[in-house]
């Protein structure tokens, strides 16, 4: 459903990306772990369209997007939680939601079921999105990316700077989106007992290349471990 095939990117002359493949089906999720610098954000913003693959193509259901702008590839199914969230200080909670919406984004009711999932943001509604904890803004960003439905969510390391009793709640919440939607789900991270909890796949980045891949029954928590240290 979501395939990458050779993907190459970077900035100006220099590299970063090496020529990677990524697949994910439907209700899938695969997690991209790695250290700091390791690509992580140049390739989910490759993937998403904020920056140009070099070489290589960026499926869904078949569909090469690797020429078309974001907005296009959102309405072919991706969407995006970017790293450090990137919710919008001053507008509320609601309209940080409507900016997902398309079309009619200010009169349409947002869908019950993103309050379902994230309880808090019915309450906090009518908060400015900067007057949330971290977590709950990462709720937020996730909700707002939901509200496009997507058939792929990419989130970009959603515990950074998120306690680890909110880091649960994270997880849990993706499980149940999966559970609900059956989308695929493309996560890069730091935390191995994020990705164990929700993976399915689990792969590891290094300066820019995968060097490893496993499904999470057969992951060797030692070898990923080595590549996420310093
Ligand atoms: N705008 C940019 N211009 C030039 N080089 C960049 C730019 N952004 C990132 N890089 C370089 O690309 C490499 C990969 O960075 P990237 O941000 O993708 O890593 P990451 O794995 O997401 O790490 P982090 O968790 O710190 O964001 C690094 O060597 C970084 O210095």
């Amino acid at each position: 459903m979501f395939e990458v095939k050779g993907l190459v990117s970077g900035y100006g002359q220099s590299r970063v990306i090496h020529g990677v493949d990524l697949a994910a089906g439907e209700g899938e999720i695969v997690a991209v772990m790695g250290r700091n610098g390791m690509g992580k954000t140049t390739l989910f913003k490759t993937m998403v369209g904020m920056l140009p693959a070099m070489a290589g193509s960026i499926r869904v259901d078949g569909k090469d997007l690797s020429g078309m702008e974001s907005f296009q590839r959102v309405r072919s199914g991706i969407a995006y939680v970017p790293q450090g969230r990137m919710v919008f200080p001053t507008l509320t909670v609601e309209e940080n939601i409507r900016t997902g919406l398309r079309g009619r984004a200010l009169s349409d009711a947002i869908p019950e079921e993103i309050y379902a999932l994230f309880p808090v943001l019915h309450e906090m509604r009518r908060r400015r999105g900067g007057d949330l904890s971290g977590g709950q803004q990462q709720q937020l960003a996730i909700a707002r990316a939901l509200v496009t439905n997507p058939k792929v969510l990419m989130l970009d390391e959603p515990t950074e700077g998120i306690q680890p009793s909110v880091i649960k709640d994270i997880a849990r919440s993706l499980l149940e989106i999966r559970r609900l939607r059956n989308l695929a789900i493309v996560v890069s991270e730091q935390v191995l007992s994020f990705t164990l909890q929700i993976a399915d796949r689990l792969i590891v980045i290094d300066r820019g290349r995968f060097v490893l891949a496993a499904n999470r029954d057969e992951v060797d928590e030692r070898s990923v471990s080595r590549y996420l240290s310093v």
